[in-house]
Formats: C-alpha cells, sequence, structure tokens
C-alpha cells in the first residue's frame, strides 16, 4: 500500500472540554475530558488510519507532553517517528459549550526550535518521502521556524518523488505555495491572504481565486467552506461540492479529517472525484462527535451516499 507521511512541526495535546457552557468570566465545571495527541498533521495521521490508509507519522516533540503524545500514537499503533527537541510541546484547548453548541480554541505557542533541530527535521523528511507517496505538511510553524520553512520542506519531498500536501495558514502557507505542493486546503480567510488581501464577496470570486492558484502550478485547490462544503479545482476543472447536513457536535479537526481523505483516496490510485466525496464524508463524520480528528467507519458508509459533486464549467 502507498505509504502517506505526516509532518507536525508544531505538535500538541488537543483537549477537548465538554461543558453544559462556558460563560466568560465565570467558574466552569467540565462535564467530560477528552485528551489525546493532536496538531493538524496527527490528526490527519490518526483519520487516515481509520479510513485504510498506510501512515507515518512525524515531526518535533518535546517534554512530557511529548512523551504522551509518543506513547498514545504508539499505543494506538500509529506508526511514528520524531524528532525530540527541548521545551515542552503544547497544549490546543477546545471548549464546547453545549448550551450554544459553539466550540471555543486556544492554541499554546509550542516549543522554539534550534538551527540544528531544523536540520535534523530536512533530513528526517528527506527520508521518509522517499518511501512515500504523499507527504503531508500541517499546521502552524513553532517559534524559530522561518516562514520559508515549509516552501524548503517541500522541495525535498518533491525531489525525492513524493506528492505534497499542504494545509496551514498566514506567512507559512503564502510562502509554502511558491513552492508549488500538489494539493492545498485554504479556507475562505487563508486564500483572502493568499490572494493579496482581496476578500472573495461572491462565489464568482472563489472560482477565480482556485484558477488563480492553479494557475500557479498547484495541482489541487480545494476552499473550505465548514458546513457549506468546499470549492475544488483539478486539472483546469471546477467542482461545487455539497456536504451532507448534519447536526454539528465538534467541527474541529473537520479539515484535517478532509485532508485524510484526499491523501488516502489519492494514494490508492483513486479518481478526484472519489478522493473529493471521501474527503467531504470524512470532514462531515468528523463533527458528528466530540473528539477532534476522530471518524466512525459506519458514519463514512452512510455519508459518502450524501455528499453531492457539481461539475462547473
Ligand atoms: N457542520 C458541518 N456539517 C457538515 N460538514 C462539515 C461541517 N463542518 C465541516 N464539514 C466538512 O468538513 C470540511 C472541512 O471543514 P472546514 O470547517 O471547512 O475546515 P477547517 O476545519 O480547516 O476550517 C468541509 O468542507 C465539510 O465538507
Ligand atoms: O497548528 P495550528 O494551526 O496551530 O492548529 C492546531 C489545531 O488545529 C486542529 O488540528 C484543528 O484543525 P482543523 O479544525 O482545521 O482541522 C486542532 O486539533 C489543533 O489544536
Amino acid at each position: 500500500m502507498s505509504l502517506l507521511t505526516t509532518v507536525t512541526l508544531n505538535a500538541a495535546i488537543d483537549k477537548t472540554y465538554v461543558m453544559e457552557s462556558f460563560p466568560l468570566g465565570k467558574v466552569s465545571r467540565v462535564a467530560e475530558m477528552i485528551s489525546v495527541p493532536g496538531g493538524k498533521g496527527i490528526n490527519v495521521a490518526r483519520v487516515a488510519k481509520q479510513l485504510g490508509g498506510a501512515v507515518k507519522a512525524t515531526g518535533f516533540v518535546g517534554g512530557s507532553n511529548g512523551q504522551f503524545i509518543v506513547n498514545e500514537m504508539t499505543k494506538a499503533g500509529l506508526d511514528n517517528d520524531f524528532v525530540a527537541v527541548d521545551g515542552e510541546s503544547r497544549l490546543c484547548l477546545n471548549m464546547i459549550d453545549k448550551s450554544t453548541g459553539t466550540s471555543t480554541e486556544v492554541l499554546e505557542q509550542g516549543t522554539v526550535l534550534t538551527a540544528a533541530a531544523i536540520e535534523a527535521m530536512k533530513a528526517k523528511v528527506k527520508q521518509l518521502a522517499a518511501e512515500s507517496a504523499i507527504v503531508a505538511f500541517s499546521g502552524s510553524l513553532p517559534k524559530g521556524a522561518p516562514s520559508s520553512l515549509y516552501a524548503e520542506l517541500i522541495g525535498i519531498a518533491k525531489a525525492e518523488g513524493a506528492k505534497t500536501f499542504l494545509d496551514t495558514s498566514g506567512d507559512a502557507l503564502v510562502e509554502g505555495v511558491r513552492a508549488n505542493p500538489f494539493f492545498i486546503k485554504p479556507n475562505e480567510d487563508e486564500i483572502e491572504k493568499l490572494l493579496g488581501g482581496r476578500k472573495p464577496e461572491r462565489e464568482s470570486d472563489l472560482h477565480d481565486g482556485v484558477k488563480q492558484l492553479m494557475e500557479m502550478g498547484i495541482g489541487c485547490v480545494v476552499v473550505t467552506l465548514g458546513a457549506s462544503g468546499s470549492l475544488a479545482g483539478y486539472d483546469d476543472r471546477l467542482y461545487r461540492i455539497r456536504a451532507p447536513r448534519i447536526e454539528a457536535v465538534n467541527p474541529v479537526g473537520s479539515g484535517d479529517s478532509f485532508v485524510a481523505g484526499m491523501a488516502v483516496a489519492l494514494a490508492a490510485g483513486r479518481s478526484i472525484e472519489q478522493a473529493l466525496r471521501l474527503a467531504t464524508a470524512a470532514g462531515t463524520a468528523n463533527a458528528l462527535n466530540a473528539q477532534a480528528g476522530h471518524v466512525v467507519e459506519a458514519d463514512i458508509d452512510r455519508l459518502l451516499e450524501q455528499v453531492q459533486i457539481e461539475a462547473i464549467d
């Protein structure tokens, strides 16, 4: 089976607190707590494995939080090969308020990278890319990393013959796309930043934005739109994808689940339409449960039928 390697430079413990209510400035008690390895790339790896893909997770980990992240992945049978650094891997908190149905995220900054750690990661990516069909780079850059780091790592992975995915934000995304990854998945805010601050007002503006990014040399561009689905561009064609309607419990990790679905389908040689269908079903299935980056097989099977894909001329 073709290997997917995920790269999480800013790994985290994702803690979800489910509460009856979460009023600001008051004391709230937690009804249910979920604590799992996270950060975008680790979520991609976990969901890709749940979807039947062959996966290896890499990135940086530090301190006792880092030890927890590696131990839990190993216990869950998730193949991993992380670079240890000084400092403590971060906590990412997600407070779910059941009374309002809202989710509030608080994301720590994480470890600070040294020049030696960055060199070690370049070597790790080179080694793993040589045995991978796809290398997916996901999440924010830790302090100490230059904003060009994803561009450099994408160049290294491409030189080893791997297809590259990039899901990040801010300057790391703007600089990363210059290395022409095969796949990017900006949301509406991120595509605005990529288009130089031009806000897409209408759906036709999004069409133009996706086309512009494909003309730059990115093979597949998907703008994800939460419950409204997504707009995808591939091979000079545009697709509007409608996600199944659901009662969302926690949408955190839906973007990562979407990336996992694309990677698993494309690594298995499926068509773009099949990949968009699996990705959308995975994103929606993730929102059905409280854990970030988790899908249930029966939900995927049911939701696959409900995804609507329309090719736009
Ligand atoms: N509330 C929801 N209902 C149905 N599908 C959803 C919902 N939230 C997310 N999804 C699916 O997951 C995909 C990614 O979610 P999105 O929230 O756009 O990404 P991100 O988490 O990166 O912001 C969406 O394109 C959609 O297919
Ligand atoms: O690396 P970043 O950009 O700080 O994001 C980290 C956070 O993103 C998440 O992976 C969720 O991302 P998505 O909702 O976009 O899939 C959280 O689980 C994690 O805590």
